[in-house]
């Protein structure tokens, strides 16, 4: 999909394609759909992670809490979107043993207890080795910059999905 596609796109196409680009944030492509024409791809991913810089913290915080758990429960439950169910699987986080499973909800259920959003992580950067140790390090993280790490986690996934909805190599965007 080239720029002069998505520029092209009305409101109900644009928020079809790209309202998951932030997980479960489709008010945001509704936001940025508005300041169209873009570019290119770079500027279009500056239109989504300026709105998000924009946002008081309750709005950032929210859109953390948007974010499934990693192996978490709606995995279990299969209600995952497709492209958080890509992801963790490609990060090995679908096929967890027992054991394996009960570390990561233990330390995912103290960083929630201690940041009060869930840990967020791009997982096809990580793997589920990487995944638990990535947790227990930023557990230990003062608050106002563990909430700038997640965001910046969040702008990860963002870029990639953003990449393959372009098909752009994601180094460039
Ligand atoms: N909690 C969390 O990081 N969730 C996510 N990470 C990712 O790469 N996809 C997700 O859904």
């Amino acid at each position: 999909m080239d720029i002069e596609k998505v520029n092209s796109m009305d409101f109900g196409e644009f928020v079809d394609v790209f309202g998951n680009v932030i997980e479960r944030c489709p008010l945001i492509a509704a936001a940025v759909w508005s300041q169209r024409p873009f570019s290119d791809l770079e500027d279009l991913k500056k239109h989504f992670f300026a709105f998000i810089d924009a946002l008081p913290q309750s709005g950032q915080e929210g859109i953390l809490r948007c974010h499934p758990d990693l192996a978490g429960s709606e995995l279990r439950r299969g209600t995952l979107t497709a492209e958080s169910q890509r992801e963790q699987s490609g990060a090995g986080l679908t096929t967890l043993g027992a054991d394996e499973r009960l570390r990561l909800e233990e330390l995912n259920a103290r960083y929630r207890a201690r940041f009060g959003f869930p840990f967020v992580l791009a997982a096809r950067f990580s793997d589920r080795a990487a995944a638990s140790r990535e947790l227990e390090r930023r557990l230990l993280c003062p608050s106002a910059q563990e909430l700038r790490t997640a965001l910046g986690e969040v702008k990860k996934i963002g870029s990639l999905r953003l990449a393959d909805l372009l098909r752009a190599d994601p180094a460039k965007l």
